[in-house]
């Protein structure tokens, strides 16, 4: 299928990739079968060192122009005029992979509550298998942010020399006890949804918006809320800041499922680079390409000291900062920049 845009002249192809060979995961679980959504723009280059792949984060699409238009797409940093720009929806997400709805291919019936539980290393596994699918030898970036950098910099450690720069955003080597604290208050509002337990697709509905509402105090800064949602006239009830996170709650779950959300946030608690790699030190310090770590300022949730430490640890690392009142979600929303920081890694590492 291909995604016409009056802003694009440089054709998105949008396709499934289905994986007939089974999935080992870390649980010791497989999938003996998945799909992903994918897709690419721009041209493969005849050096074949081109390839851009882009990472979305816990509620993201395989559409990176959407979510990152100030990055991605034509007169954008990565321009796919230049690029070939790839982008995939994970496994567990609801955007056209593989997830807790798609048919278990054992018993031709929805996974619902069986769906395995996945790992950050499983997700890059599954994306792995894209990449020699495409016959993409080597990948010039991957890039991505939140739950999406923790993806990258899994995927880094596992593509040794067959990448040449990680860009991590607001991202860690592994998850903190806050991060997963975060995660679980979410999941305990889904659970107390009276319909999550049940064998259907609109299960924890209600309880998803509220996750999403909780999620959102972590994924900004009291900054951002004194600037958008201050009262301007005395009140005693009905706050700004109130309807504005149940406006995004409902937002949410009209575009997300609550299973594919709880595999994804289980996924993000799973992260740990050094799990049975002698430890986190031990594994970023044997990831073999250049890394920009990029952290920001406000970040509640993945804070600034753990993108810096990323960049200590691993051999080729540069750390940057953004400057932000909105908090985690700044990876989203400060284009310039993030263009800045990218505009001087490339002129400062890659000649
Ligand atoms: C298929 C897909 O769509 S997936 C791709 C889309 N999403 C993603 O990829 C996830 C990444 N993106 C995001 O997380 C977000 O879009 C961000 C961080 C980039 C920006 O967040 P937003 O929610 O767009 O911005 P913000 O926090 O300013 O909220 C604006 C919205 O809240 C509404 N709003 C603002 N204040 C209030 C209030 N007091 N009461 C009620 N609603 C309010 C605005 O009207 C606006 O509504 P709209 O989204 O319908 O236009
Ligand atoms: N705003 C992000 C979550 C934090 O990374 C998303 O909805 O994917």
């Amino acid at each position: 299928m291909n995604l016409q845009s009056p802003h694009l002249t440089i054709e998105m192809t949008q396709e499934i990739f289905y994986c007939q060979e089974a999935l080992p995961l870390e649980s010791g679980e497989s999938f003996p079968e998945f799909q992903l959504n994918f897709t690419t723009q721009g041209q493969l280059n005849a050096n074949k060192d081109n390839v851009i792949w882009v990472m979305h984060a816990l509620t993201g699409d395989a559409n990176p122009q959407e979510w990152w238009s100030g990055l991605i797409g034509e007169d954008k940093f990565f321009d796919p005029s230049k690029y070939f720009i790839v982008c995939a929806n994970f496994l567990g997400s609801c955007y056209g992979s593989t997830q807790p709805l798609s048919n278990d291919p054992q018993n031709r019936k929805p996974y619902y509550y069986d769906f395995p539980n996945i790992t950050t290393r499983d997700i890059a596994a599954a994306l792995d298998k894209l990449r020699i699918h495409l016959g993409l030898g080597k990948i010039n970036t991957v890039i991505g942010g939140s739950l999406g950098g923790q993806v990258a910099l899994e995927w880094a450690v596992t593509l040794g020399d067959k990448l040449e720069n990680a860009i991590i955003v607001a991202s860690n080597a592994k998850a903190s006890p806050w991060i997963i604290g975060f995660n679980e208050t979410q999941r305990m509002a889904i659970e107390s949804d009276g319909t999550w337990g049940k064998l259907d697709p609109e299960a924890g509905k209600k309880g998803l918006e509220t996750a999403r509402a909780i999620g959102m105090l972590s994924y900004r800064h009291p900054l951002t809320f004194l600037q958008n949602q201050s009262e301007t006239e005395e009140k005693r009830d009905g706050f700004k800041i109130s309807s504005y996170l149940r406006y995004q709650g409902l937002k949410l779950a009209n575009r997300f499922n609550a299973m594919s959300y709880w595999t994804l946030s289980k996924a993000m608690d799973s992260h740990d680079i050094g799990r049975s790699r002698g430890g986190t030190p031990l594994a970023l310090s044997n990831i073999k390409c250049k890394v920009l770590s990029i952290g920001v300022d406000t970040d509640i949730l993945f804070t600034s000291e753990e993108s810096r430490y990323i960049s200590k640890h691993v051999p080729k690392g540069t750390y940057r900062e953004i400057t932000s009142i909105y908090g985690h979600d700044a990876f989203l929303i400060e284009y310039e920049q993030l263009q800045y920081i990218l505009k001087s890694f490339y002129l400062e590492n890659n000649g």
